[in-house]
C-alpha cells in the first residue's frame, strides 16, 4: 500500500505494518507499513532539497497553491468528512465543520502572515531600518487523533505559507485521513518535497524527532508525548519548538438565571467530540446552593437524554464512539478508580457495545476526594466540585499542572472580571462554552499544556524567525566620527 509521500512520489513503508479501526463497529479501515528509519530520512533530505527553491517563490506563488488546497477541500468536502467520520467514529455533522474549518485556514493564515510577521520599514537618518521575517527551514509536524485534519493542518498552512517545508508525521490512528489530506495537496499543485508524509507507530516518530537536521517541530497531542520531546530538545537552543498539549480544564458555575443556557454551555464544553477535545471541561464547579442543585438536577436529567450513534446515523447524534475501544474502556477504569478513591456516580459512564468505542457520558461528583490525580480523562466524564466559596473554587480551579481553557458561567460582570484576574489559563470564556476556540485567535495553554508558542492565529510567529536589518544603497562616511577616530 502506498502510504508515504516523499518527494511527491507514493512509497510503500518498509517499517512494521499497522492499521486503523473504525471504532464504530470494529471493521479495518485502513492497513500499510510504517516507515523505516531511511524512509524517514529520504523524507527529510527532500524537504531540505526542495526548501530554499520554495521560499524562493513569490509569495503569491505559494499563496495560490494554498488557495487551490482550500479550493480541493471544498470540491471534496464530503469525501473528506465522511473518511475522518469512519475513521475517528465522530458524527458527520461534526467532521463536516472539521473539513470547514481546515479551508477557512487559508485565507486567516494569509491575514496572520501579514500582521504577525510581514514586512516593516521605518525610515532612519541615511538609511532605512526593516524587520523581516524568515523561515526556519524544515520542520517536522506531529498530529494527534481527534482532529486528525485540522489540527496538523493548522501547523502544516502557516508552516509552508512563510516558506519552510515539512515533513508530516500523523497519529498512528488516523493515517487514512492523513494520506487523504496529501492527495488534495499534490491535486492543488504542490512542488515535490514541500510536504512529506511518513506515517507509522511511536518508532517513526523517534526517528523524525530526534533527527539531526530538523530546524523545528511544531507539535499537537498528550502531555506525556510533549514532555518527552522537551527533554529530547533540551540542550538544542537552535531549533523551535512548539507544543500544544492536553488540560484539566476548570469551568466554574455561579448565580445563573438561565438554567437551561447553563447546563447546555456545560454540555458543550464537556462531552463534544466525546469529551475528546482538547479544551474540554473536566471540572465542573458547582455552588451548593439552591441554584447549583437546580443546575445539577437539569444537567444529569440532560447528559441521560444525550444521543450516542454512528457517526452517519440519518438522526445525528450529539456523539460518537470515542477514538478506539481501548480508549472507551480506559474512560470505564478512570471512573472507578475514582470511585475506589470516594467519588459518587452521578450518571454511569458506560461502554454501551462491546468492541467498539461507544461510551455514554458520565458525572461524578468528587468533592470528597482528598488525593484527587491532576490528570487529563480525555472522555466524556466530567467531575463536578461542590463549593461555597468563590474564591476557593478559583483556587482548586487553578490547582493544576495544566493551563489551556477556563471558563465562568455567572450573571455578574463582576464576578468574571475578579475571575478573569485570578484564573491562569490560556483560553478564558465567560457564559459561552469553552470548547470551540476561533482559529482567528491565539490558542494555546500555559504550565503542562504548552510552552507559549499559541497556534492558530499566532502560529505565524512560530513559524518564522524575525530579521533585524538597517540598509543603505551605498556606503557613507558619517558626518561626526567617534571620538579619536581619524579617517582622512
Ligand atoms: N492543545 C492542543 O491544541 C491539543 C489539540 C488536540 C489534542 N491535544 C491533546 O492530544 C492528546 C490526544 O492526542 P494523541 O493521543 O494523538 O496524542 P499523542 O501524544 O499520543 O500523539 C501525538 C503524536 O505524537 C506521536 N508520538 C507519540 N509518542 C511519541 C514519542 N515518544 N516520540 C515521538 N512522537 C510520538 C504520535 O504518533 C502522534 O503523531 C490529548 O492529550 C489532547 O488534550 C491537544
Ligand atoms: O482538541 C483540541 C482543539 C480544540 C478546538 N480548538 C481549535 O480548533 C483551535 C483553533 C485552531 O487551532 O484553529 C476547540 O477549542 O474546540
Amino acid at each position: 500500500m502506498n502510504t508515504h509521500l516523499i518527494n511527491n512520489q507514493w512509497h510503500v513503508g518498509l517499517g512494521p505494518a499497522f492499521e486503523s479501526i473504525n471504532p464504530s463497529n470494529g471493521d479495518v479501515v485502513w492497513q500499510g507499513n510504517g516507515t523505516n528509519t531511511d524512509q524517514v530520512n529520504s523524507a527529510i533530505k527532500a524537504a531540505r532539497a526542495a526548501q530554499l527553491q520554495w521560499a524562493d517563490k513569490p509569495l503569491e506563488e505559494r499563496i495560490a497553491i494554498l488557495e487551490n488546497f482550500a479550493a480541493q477541500l471544498k470540491e471534496h468536502s464530503e469525501e473528506f468528512a465522511t473518511i475522518i467520520a469512519r475513521e475517528t467514529g465522530k458524527p458527520l455533522w461534526e467532521t463536516r465543520t472539521e473539513v470547514g474549518a481546515m479551508t477557512g485556514k487559508v485565507a486567516i493564515s494569509v491575514k496572520a502572515y501579514h500582521e504577525r510577521t510581514g514586512t516593516t520599514e521605518n525610515p532612519m537618518p541615511g538609511a532605512k531600518a526593516f524587520i523581516r521575517h524568515k523561515p526556519h527551514g524544515v520542520v517536522a509536524i506531529f498530529g494527534p487523533y481527534n482532529f486528525p485534519g485540522h489540527l496538523p493542518n493548522g501547523h502544516i498552512v502557516p508552516a509552508i505559507l512563510a516558506g519552510n517545508t515539512v515533513v508530516f508525521k500523523p497519529s498512528e490512528l488516523t493515517p487514512h485521513v492523513a494520506e487523504f489530506t496529501l492527495s488534495l495537496w499534490l491535486k492543488a499543485g504542490l512542488p515535490a518535497g514541500v510536504i512529506n508524509l511518513v506515517q507509522g507507530e511511536i518508532e517513526t516518530g523517534k526517528a523524525l524527532a530526534s533527527h539531526k537536521d530538523i530546524d523545528g517541530l511544531f507539535f499537537t497531542g498528550s502531555s506525556n508525548t510533549g514532555h518527552l520531546l522537551h527533554k529530547q530538545f533540551a540542550g538544542h537552543p537552535g531549533k523551535i519548538l512548539a507544543l500544544e498539549m492536553g488540560g484539566n480544564n476548570p469551568l466554574i458555575v455561579k448565580d445563573v438565571s438561565d438554567i437551561s443556557a447553563a447546563v447546555h454551555d456545560i454540555i458543550q464544553s464537556g462531552f463534544i467530540t466525546s469529551g475528546q477535545r482538547c479544551t474540554c471541561a473536566r471540572r465542573l464547579f458547582i455552588e451548593k446552593s439552591a441554584n447549583g442543585d437546580a443546575i445539577l438536577e437539569k444537567l444529569i436529567s440532560a447528559t441521560k437524554n444525550i444521543v450516542v450513534d454512528d457517526s452517519f446515523a440519518t438522526e445525528q447524534p450529539f456523539m460518537g464512539a470515542m477514538i478506539s475501544e481501548k480508549a472507551a474502556l480506559g474512560m470505564v477504569a478512570a471512573q472507578s478508580e475514582l470511585v475506589s478513591k470516594g467519588a459518587q456516580i452521578l450518571v454511569e459512564l458506560k461502554q454501551l457495545k462491546p468492541g467498539t468505542g461507544f461510551v455514554s457520558p458520565g458525572i461524578i461528583d468528587v468533592t470528597s476526594i482528598t488525593d484527587m490525580p491532576d490528570e487529563e480523562h480525555f472522555g466524556p466524564l466530567i467531575k463536578v466540585y461542590r463549593y461555597t466559596d468563590f474564591d476557593s473554587a478559583i483556587i482548586e480551579a487553578n490547582n493544576t499542572s495544566f493551563g489551556l481553557s477556563a471558563g465562568l458561567l455567572s450573571d455578574s460582570e463582576d464576578d468574571y472580571t475578579h475571575f478573569l484576574k485570578r484564573i491562569r489559563a490560556g483560553i478564558v470564556n465567560w457564559n459561552r462554552p469553552i470548547t470551540g476556540a476561533s482559529s482567528a485567535a491565539p490558542f494555546g495553554g500555559i504550565g503542562a499544556s504548552g510552552n507559549h508558542r499559541a497556534s492558530a492565529y499566532y502560529a505565524a510567529d512560530y513559524c518564522a524567525y524575525p530579521v533585524a536589518s538597517v540598509e543603505s544603497d551605498k556606503v557613507s562616511l558619517p558626518q561626526t566620527l567617534a571620538p579619536g577616530l581619524v579617517i582622512e
